[in-house]
């Protein structure tokens, strides 16, 4: 179990993305833009894909963190914050209903 969380990962995205550091994966990818940024994500989703489908846990765990990390760079490029997907998927769920329903069944 870990604690770190995807919001933890979108401020260190947002902080080297503005760094400029040479050494930084994120700031060349930022630079680079959407293109690039969103091309690198397709990539790493087919590599998801491909974990996935031959059912090789480590590799789809690995290939899972590249995704997420990457999107997160897409959003970064985009201006888009990670709090307006969580606001939509809670929307999402509050239509459903099953968010209440979830809790109960814990209390
Ligand atoms: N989670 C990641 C992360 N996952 C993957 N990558 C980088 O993404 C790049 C591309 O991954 P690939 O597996 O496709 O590697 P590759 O095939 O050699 O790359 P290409 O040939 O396609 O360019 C590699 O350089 C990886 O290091 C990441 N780079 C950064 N992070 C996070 O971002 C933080 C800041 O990183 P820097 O911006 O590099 O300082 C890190 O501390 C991490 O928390």
């Amino acid at each position: 179990m870990s604690d770190f969380t995807l919001a933890d990962l979108e401020t260190i995205v947002a902080t080297r993305a503005r760094s400029g550091a040479s050494d930084s994966w994120t700031a060349k990818l930022y630079q680079a833009g959407m293109e690039r940024a969103a091309k690198k994500f397709g990539e790493e989703a087919m590599e998801t894909v491909i974990a996935a489908v031959g059912s090789d846990k480590a590799a789809l765990v690995s290939e899972s963190a590249d995704l997420l990390y990457h999107w997160l760079v897409v959003l970064a490029v985009a201006d888009i914050p990670l709090s307006d997907v969580m606001a939509e998927l809670e929307r999402r769920t509050a239509q459903s209903g099953l968010a209440e329903k979830a809790a109960r069944s814990v209390a």
